[in-house]
């Protein structure tokens, strides 16, 4: 459930009359995602047409400040063709709006369905897609500290602590006090960078058979190493949503429709077996910590831990398996 903030029916059209999109002619809340408040709304235009979008409120994990980066990337995006949602910007030209002291926004309602059980043709799909950002994001002019990056990891972890790591699984300290120092040690220096998504997950990506028609949730895009990004997608695509079964077929299919695209340099690629262990650590990361720290009586249901701590196992003993060579 994803709707934290109640809007009655005078505040939502008040909020849509912001816009020049029409009419107001119902908001339903979106149950799907755990970060943010998300209505489909949809309006009448003067001409009668019916149409569609998205009204995003901003709650505590995404940073006001953050907003013209993540907003302004999904427009630059959307210029060159991505498929990715565009912003509707308000009456008075701005990308997002207050309520009461909360920042929303309006997009563009993409077709589309999340799947989850993926196929050889939709990773390849994705990985396509992934690249295509990658390209026109190249010349984007802004950029953001990736703010889950090996720091957080560590606080988030830390503030776990060897006890309540134990507490969620009797081998899940020992994994992460071998892992975490290790990944640590060896993360690249010396590879490209450039905005990433860095969560394009399956519940990110809307398609519509083998086609993808929509990536949306850039609210933890950055600036970060551009292989690592395909590190998070590998990650949250080539396994089963428990992690306890890898999907070689799943990986390859996801490797090939990316480099159809965007070739990796052999130094990239040489570095996808520490990434992924990285991308697996994150994730591991926020679950473990969000699962000791939401309340019983919270909205959502906190995401299982050991899902990715079963891919970081995984990644780690295939180390030197050869998982990622072409
Ligand atoms: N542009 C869009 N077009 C169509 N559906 C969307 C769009 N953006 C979000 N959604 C729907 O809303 C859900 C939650 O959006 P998401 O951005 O993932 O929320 P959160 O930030 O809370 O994870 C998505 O799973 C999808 O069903
Ligand atoms: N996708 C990640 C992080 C949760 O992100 P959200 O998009 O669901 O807010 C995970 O599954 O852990």
């Amino acid at each position: 459930m994803a709707v934290y903030t109640r809007l009655g029916s005078e505040d939502m059209a008040g909020i849509i009359a912001a816009f020049d999109v029409g009419t107001l002619v119902s908001a339903k809340g979106i149950a799907e995602g755990v970060s943010n408040s998300n209505w489909l709304i949809e309006t009448q235009d003067t001409n009668g047409e019916a149409r569609r979008f998205i009204l995003t409120m901003y709650e505590t994990r995404t940073d006001i400040s953050d907003l013209p980066f993540f907003l302004g990337l999904l427009d630059h995006l959307a210029a060159k063709q991505c498929p990715v949602p565009r912003t509707i910007h308000d009456r008075d030209g701005a990308s997002y709006r207050l309520h009461e002291g909360k920042a929303l926004a309006l997009i563009e309602f993409l077709p589309g369905v999340s799947v989850s059980e993926p196929t050889a043709g939709q990773a390849r799909a994705v990985g396509a897609a992934l690249a295509q950002v990658h390209l026109a994001a190249a010349d984007f002019p802004d950029a953001r500290e990736n703010s889950m990056g090996l720091k957080a990891w560590q606080e988030l972890l830390g503030a776990c602590g060897h006890d309540g790591l134990e507490s969620i699984d009797p081998d899940l300290a020992r994994l992460v006090e071998h892992e975490l120092p290790l990944i640590a040690s060896h993360w690249p220096s010396n590879l490209p960078r450039g905005v990433i998504h860095a969560d394009l997950f399956p519940d990110n990506v809307l398609m519509l058979g083998d086609k993808v028609t929509g990536l949306i949730d850039f609210y933890f895009a950055c600036t970060d190493v551009t292989a690592y990004d395909i590190a998070v997608t590998h990650a949250a695509w080539c396994f089963n949503a428990d992690g306890t079964h890898f999907q070689p077929e799943l990986s390859g299919a996801l490797l090939e429709g990316y480099e159809a695209v965007r070739p990796l340099l052999p130094e990239e690629r040489a570095a996808l077996p520490i990434l992924a262990r990285a991308a697996a650590m994150r994730f591991l990361a926020t679950r473990a910590y969000d699962l000791m720290n939401t309340p019983d009586d919270a909205l959502v249901t906190p995401k299982d831990p050991m899902a990715f701590a079963r891919r970081l196992q995984f990644y780690a003993d295939a180390a030197n398996e050869g998982i990622f060579v072409r």
